[in-house]
């Protein structure tokens, strides 16, 4: 069995799902007989997958149930950025219970049409997923529930009965911050958090109680405060505020031994609002609050502590209240104005309904199509309309897009001193777009350029460092995982580069900036971009490339799941930096969907341009005429001799190969329709007009003496453009065409021209055929004489030479062959001209 057949097996059935299924259970509940458990568990599974019923859903394992695949939590999560492998929520724990169909995504219509789906706010709510439980453990749960239920209705001594809102997320999620918004709409609400109660009290008792002084101790370490502390400190600081009317509680409980002792002591959750944020960024928050504010927890490695604690700790709270439908998921990578605006309009909401959540057991009954149908509205609209509405219904309530700039915090003011000031330029694009492999041809051709990969980089540098180096280490691990480098070494690492290629025309950047923080870290230090060429793919393409590239080489990372994580990651953070610069005039976008070498041709434009001044063409001007290259002209051109009608015009008027070849078949101007002539009224030119390149001149028709009103204009096809040379006689082109033949003997015929598209022509002449010597008489049929290399060359870059007018689709060329192609050798590729003239050659070449 190949690596392949293996994998292939492995992923058809769900086994990394299933095995991840098992150890998520296995962390969760610790059971105390685990291999039981994992029997259990299997055996559920497999009557799941027999079919049979499950005895108990509440005690079902891994119960892989269809209608959570399209419970709201998958819709929640289709417009929330995941980085699925550094996502630290609770949800994604649970779908990795659940079998989640992504073929779904994979199209790129139906990606952006989950993308742009507004979820009503019922439906945003976290919806409970099965747990993979042992009977033992779901009964503990399940009492938790209904103590929690009952919680409710026992109205604790001396604890206002209002309303009480958890805010919960990672370290770095910035659950303060949103706090403070909140409670400018949340009057007479009162907002407890536990770290400051604790630090009050250890402020006050440290030094004079022992029990404090340690607590004192536990918590400068990061650790936890006796939960016991936790449930009676709060329970004071409840009964405190008699008359509040509600409770935000912050940064508490961490965990679940916390969770029994806040139902001990206080029992009321109304909702929870949980911020969810990725790894990476809350990372990131940290490690720049650690900067200003010199916390000593603020460093990688006591950060990572603490993320490892939340997921193992605080994921399985938010989950167990998940469960208990209370939880609301807001997406906190954003910019807190947005997060708070969508936190604003959930309380609105919970106030509107007095707080009570009418579903807050598990939903099963997939939500309303209709309202999937509904247009999203952006933020900004919503926030001056809310302004003036109070009354927010949840239906009006929709999750602002990821398509919003962000705002970014540090301008590019130029560059930096101390740095060259040769030009920067990005090449941007989705994974699979081509970037690497456009930068090599720019480099090619641009040989004073210099290409900075930022992966190249952060590999080499890991490569020599990692082993050694603590801080390398790490790097490495998160590289590995699919993770980003923290931005600061990124772009100490990008400075290092320039530094060491000052003599450097220019930097070609590939691979960076990837999100805001590290567009903000290079405009910060290093600054002064010059613009961002953008290979603008279609998500289809560039998952297809991955997983062909994954299938020929191998690379463990282009597996399905590894690109759809890729994809979210560049859509919902590298896309948004993109409107950014695009609006900032500093975007140049490349259909990234074609040919390389028609990518590349455009880019060069771009280039040639941005270093040697050459002006590039109007906007939609290259629709209207097609420059294609020689090799491509050569195909073209059998398929148009055959049919008997050409629109090509080689731009031949230097001496050697031309490499350029006008095909106005599918676009182009009126002089499309001039027709030849033996002895024409008109003149060919090549003029050379906003363009240094010398091979692409535009075509200039001028009278070669007076012409009558109404007399039809032509110019002769066989004609140099030179005047000082004559239109060849009869006699030399029949000797040039029989010369031609006989170096390229013919094999088939073409087939019809496929629409739009010369450059699919099928070529069956295979590398190990024997070309059989053909005599001219011997030939039958028209046919492809190409060598059979060139169908891999084909290019047709896109180049305008002027604009007029364009047609909707390619004419229709009808095959003309019987009236056009006589039956001789010479005669086969050739088209008897009808211009009537005296001096006619009889053949239009
Ligand atoms: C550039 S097109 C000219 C416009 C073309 N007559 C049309 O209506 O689309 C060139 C084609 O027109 C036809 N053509 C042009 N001049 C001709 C001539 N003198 N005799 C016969 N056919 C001619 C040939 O089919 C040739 O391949």
């Amino acid at each position: 069995m190949s690596t392949e057949d293996a994998k292939t097996y492995l992923s058809k059935r769900e086994i990394p799902r299933l095995f991840e299924s098992l150890m998520t259970g296995l962390m969760y509940h610790r059971p105390t007989d685990h291999i039981a458990y994992l029997i259990d568990c299997l055996a559920k599974v497999s009557d799941k997958d027999n079919g049979k019923r499950p005895k108990s859903r509440s005690k079902t394992p891994a119960k892989i149930d269809s209608e959570k695949s399209s419970t709201p939590v998958d819709r929640q999560r289709s417009i929330t950025p995941i980085d699925r492998k550094g996502s630290v929520t609770p949800v994604e724990r649970q779908r990795s219970l659940t079998p989640i169909d992504r073929k779904g995504s994979v199209t790129p219509s139906d990606s952006k049409r989950k993308q742009e789906s507004p979820v009503p706010l019922e439906e945003k709510r976290g919806t409970p997923l099965p747990p993979i439980a042992d009977p033992a453990d779901s009964a503990k749960i399940n009492d938790k529930v209904t103590s929690d239920t009952k919680a409710k209705t026992v109205k604790k001594a001396d604890i206002p009965d209002v309303p009480i809102v958890f805010i919960m997320g990672g370290p770095g999620s910035g659950k303060l911050t949103q706090v403070t918004s909140l409670l400018k709409l949340a009057e007479g609400w009162v907002h407890l958090s536990m770290g400051d109660i604790l630090r009050n009290e250890i402020a006050q008792k440290g030094k004079a109680e022992d029990k404090w002084s340690m607590i004192g101790d536990l918590v400068s370490k990061g650790e936890m405060a006796p939960e016991e502390v936790t449930g009676e400190l709060l329970l004071d600081s409840f009964k405190q505020h008699k008359n509040a009317k509600g409770f935000i509680l912050e940064g508490y409980p961490r965990d679940m031994e916390q969770v029994e002792e806040y139902m001990k002591v206080i029992g009321k959750v109304t909702a929870v609002f949980y911020l969810d944020c990725e790894e990476y960024y809350c990372t990131q928050r940290l490690l720049n609050r650690g900067k200003k504010t010199d916390r000593i927890d603020d460093n990688l490695g006591a950060i990572s502590k603490r993320i490892t604690f939340f997921k193992d700790n605080t994921l399985p709270v938010v989950k167990y209240y998940d469960d208990m439908g209370r939880v609301f998921v807001v997406n906190g990578d954003r910019d807190t104005k947005e997060i708070a605006f969508e936190m604003g309009n959930l309380f609105k909401f919970l106030k509107k309904n007095n707080f009570e959540l009418k579903n807050a057991k598990p939903l099963t009954a997939p939500p309303p199509q209709k309202k999937q149908e509904r247009r999203p509205s952006t933020p900004k609209q919503k926030d001056s309309k809310d302004n003036k509405d109070s009354t927010v219904k949840p239906e009006d309530v929709i999750v602002p897009l990821a398509t919003r700039p962000p705002t970014i915090d540090v301008p590019d003011t130029g560059r930096k001193d101390g740095l060259p000031t040769c030009p920067i330029i990005l090449i941007v694009g989705g994974p699979g777009s081509g970037k690497g492999t456009q930068c090599k041809k720019v480099c090619e051709r641009y040989k004073e350029v210099i290409h900075l990969s930022m992966g190249d980089i952060l590999r080499n540098q890991i490569a020599t460092q990692g082993s050694a180096d603590e801080k390398w280490g790490m790097i490495g691990t998160l590289v590995q995982k699919g993770e980003m480098a923290p931005q600061e070494v990124t772009a100490e690492l990008l400075i290092e580069q320039i530094k060491k290629n000052k003599d450097a025309a220019a930097f070609i950047v590939e691979g960076y900036p990837r999100d805001k923080l590290q567009l903000e870290e290079f405009n910060k230090h290093i600054g002064g971009l010059n613009f961002a060429i953008l290979l603008d793919c279609e998500e289809y393409y560039m998952q297809k490339r991955l997983l062909d590239r994954g299938n020929a080489s191998g690379r463990i990372d282009d597996n399905l799941n590894a690109i759809q994580s890729r994809l979210t990651f560049f859509k919902n953070n590298t896309l948004p930096i993109l409107k950014h610069l695009d609006d900032q005039g500093k975007l140049v976008a490349i259909d990234g969907d074609r040919d390389l070498d028609e990518i590349f041709f455009n880019i060069s434009q771009v280039l040639d341009f941005a270093f040697f001044g050459r002006k590039p063409q109007p906007p939609g001007a290259g629709k209207c005429n097609y420059v294609i290259t020689d090799v491509e002209a050569e195909k073209r051109g059998k398929y148009y001799d055959a049919v008997g009608r050409t629109y090509l015009f080689d731009l031949d008027y230097n001496d050697g190969d031309c490499p350029y070849t006008v095909d106005a078949g599918y676009y182009g101007n009126v002089s499309h329709f001039i027709n030849h002539s033996c002895d024409p009224n008109l003149e060919v030119f090549g003029v050379w007009i906003n363009t240094l390149d010398p091979t692409l001149p535009r075509i200039a028709l001028f009278s070669r003496r007076d012409i009558e009103k109404g007399e039809e204009l032509t110019f002769d096809y066989m004609m140099t453009g030179d005047t000082t040379n004559q239109p060849p006689t009869l006699d030399q082109v029949e000797k040039d065409l029989a010369a031609e033949f006989l170096k390229t003997p013919v094999l088939q015929t073409y087939p019809d021209m496929p629409e739009g598209e010369g450059d699919s022509l099928e070529v069956t002449l295979e590398e190990n055929d024997t070309l059989p010597e053909l005599k001219p008489d011997e030939v039958k049929e028209t046919g492809d004489a190409a060598d059979s290399n060139d169908s891999n060359d084909s290019n047709i870059p896109e180049l305008s030479i002027e604009s007029d007018e364009v047609f909707d689709e390619p004419p229709k060329l009808e095959t003309q062959k019987s009236e056009l192609i006589p039956k001789s050798l010479t005669d086969q590729y050739r088209i008897v001209c009808q211009c009537g003239a005296k001096n006619c050659r009889k053949y239009l070449f």
